[in-house]
């Protein structure tokens, strides 16, 4: 595995105190984090805190109203954004999504649609894909381009439980193969991935940030989630024997593929807290497993 985030490590992005005004109004303000190759980096936050508009900020969509953004020279960026806009009223094939901002080399296209695992679907039409094969045809679009720097915007909407699990290892398989850096937008204001280096918890302005551990403890976090943040910030834990192709058979440690995955598999034997059951998709009633960081009882005075 490469060796990520070494103390001498140039980051790809920093933000100093950045701000963004529109129509009199501060959509966020007092921005600071960076994100070094290799580093996930994922920003929670309620509806309206400025997920997006510090996400385009820090890739030069938008422009700091005030402080300053600091990007590596030559910075090369994959971005799934949180919305599309294309007409669907179009026929729209997979691989033509990939070339639609710039052209592609055919291999290129092959190689990152295999890598999200979705080679077998080129040719279909985009409107007809899954929530979760959409989202994966996105990612191979962003990633074809070898970016330095992977921005996604909620890449597990519409996507069930069984199907995030599979995202989130697929985006750490494309970290740890590639050395890019991640900055993610969770969907969820308490879930963020497992190997996540550091939450950035946004309310207009950064509220709190850290490694997930300590965000999850932190007054303002609970102050800010009231009620909701007496539950967990949980992260995905990802333990298995089994893997589930996008096409929705399952690949074995040994190397065979079944339709179903078997009732002893274990994938997700652990008896921990926090089980989520996501139900019986892969034909054994199996179990996911997130792992919670307890937070204090903390009810809203
Ligand atoms: N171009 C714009 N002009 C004016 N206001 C904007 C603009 N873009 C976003 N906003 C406002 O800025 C605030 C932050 O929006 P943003 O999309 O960054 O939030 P978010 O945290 O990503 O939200 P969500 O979780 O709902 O996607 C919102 O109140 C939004 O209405």
């Amino acid at each position: 595995m490469l060796n990520f985030r070494s103390p001498e490590t140039t980051p790809l992005v920093r933000l100093n105190n950045a701000g963004v005004r529109r129509n009199g109004r501060w959509l966020v303000r007092g921005v600071e984090f960076s994100i070094s190759p290799g580093e996930i980096v994922t920003l929670i936050g309620p509806n309206g805190s400025g997920k997006s508009t510090t996400a385009k900020t820090a890739i030069g969509v938008l422009k700091a109203d005030e402080g300053y953004v600091e990007r590596k020279p030559g910075l090369k960026v994959g971005y799934v954004p949180q919305k599309l806009s294309v007409d669907w009223t179009l026929p729209l094939t997979v691989e033509r999504l990939m070339t639609l901002t710039g052209p592609l080399k055919g291999r290129e296209i092959e190689e990152a649609l295999s890598a999200t695992g979705v080679l077998h679907l080129a040719k279909a039409e985009v409107q007809h894909l899954s929530g979760g094969e959409f989202q994966r045809a996105l990612l191979a679009r962003a990633i074809a381009r070898k970016p330095d720097l992977l921005v996604l915007d909620e890449p597990v909407q519409g996507v069930d439980f069984s199907g995030e699990i599979a995202l989130y290892e697929l985006i750490k398989q494309i970290r740890n193969r590639t050395g890019c850096g991640i900055l993610l937008i969770s969907h969820d204001l308490h879930i963020v991935m497992a190997e996540t280096d550091t939450v950035v918890c946004l309310n207009g302005h950064v509220c709190c940030t850290g490694t997930p551990q300590a965000v999850s403890q932190s007054p303002e976090y609970q102050k800010l989630f009231g009620r909701r943040a007496a539950s967990t910030l949980a992260v995905y834990s990802h333990n298995h024997d089994h893997t589930h192709l996008p096409d929705g058979r399952v690949l074995h440690a040994d190397g065979s593929i079944t339709e179903h995955c078997y009732p002893g598999d274990g994938h997700h034997h652990d008896e921990d807290d926090n089980v989520h059951d996501h139900g019986d998709d892969c034909g054994c009633g199996h179990h996911s497993r997130l792992h919670g960081f307890e937070l204090k009882e903390k009810r809203d005075a």
